[in-house]
């Protein structure tokens, strides 16, 4: 079902102290407002368990920054979907840019953890984009083509309707350069017309793509205008509860 979703990444930062300070004020916060996106935490996977018994909001949940693309078994430090769903968290972000260029994930281990995720009842919000050079070669339409058809098109109709996209073009990530609301706007209708040729129109209308890459509370606004940007994924500025806050409500 598409939604105005807007979720936290909170990547390696915040102690576990720091971390379920922020989500608790998050949480109050939230439930003060008359907003009805659904806002997601996306701790550290040490986090989970204390943040999830943090948001009693129904319109906050919890979602992990990774699983293992293996059930169970020895593969130290790993952490399996289904203990991630042990947590109580209900989602997954998977195929981050800083995954697939630091842990060398590739998109047959991204395939492999989506369908793992889906079998625990995880929802992923599966993140693809072009780096600089692609953008200026003007490949990003292909790039991302590739992404989706490579680690989500050979799920079935009712598997991809868990799947919420999020579109993090890789030179705006923590750079302070934003994509601008035409070119977010673009990608994304081109994102809808991907699912669309594959899965048809109700599905392609009924998923939310979200726009990641230095989304903040002056742009949030502009960029969540667009009719096919519902939410953002967000980084830095989903480490301030006033930041978060004012990108929520942008909505
Ligand atoms: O990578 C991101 C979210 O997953 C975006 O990070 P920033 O908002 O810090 O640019």
């Amino acid at each position: 079902m598409r939604k105005n979703i807007v979720a936290g990444n909170w990547k390696m930062n915040l102690t576990l102290q720091e971390g379920v300070a922020l989500a608790k004020e998050v949480n109050s916060r939230v439930a003060a407002t008359t907003t009805k996106c659904q806002v997601i935490l996306g701790t550290p996977f040490v986090h989970i368990t204390e943040v999830v018994k943090t948001v009693d909001n129904a319109k906050v949940q919890v979602a992990a920054q990774n699983c293992a693309n293996k059930v169970s078994g020895a593969f130290t430090g790993e952490v399996s979907a289904a203990m991630v769903k042990s947590t109580g968290a209900n989602w997954v972000i998977l195929g981050h840019s800083e995954r697939r260029a630091y842990y060398g994930e590739t998109a047959a281990i991204l395939k492999e953890k989506t369908d793992l995720a889906l079998a625990n009842d995880l929802q992923p919000i599966f993140c693809v984009g072009e780096v600089l050079a692609e953008r200026e070669a003007e490949k990003h339409f292909e790039v991302v083509k590739q992404q989706l058809a490579d680690s989500l098109f050979h799920l079935t109709a009712d598997q991809f309707k868990k799947i919420v996209i999020a579109y993090e073009p890789v030179w705006a990530i923590g750079t302070g350069k934003t994509a601008s609301p035409a070119q977010a706007q673009e990608i994304h209708a081109f994102i809808r017309s991907l699912i669309s040729e594959k899965y048809g129109k109700e599905i392609a209308d009924d998923t939310t793509i979200l726009y990641g890459g230095s989304c903040n509370a002056g742009n949030a606004k502009e960029l969540f205008s667009n009719p096919d940007v519902d939410g953002g994924l967000i980084g830095g500025a989903s480490l301030k509860a006033d930041d978060f806050l004012a990108i929520i409500t942008a909505f």
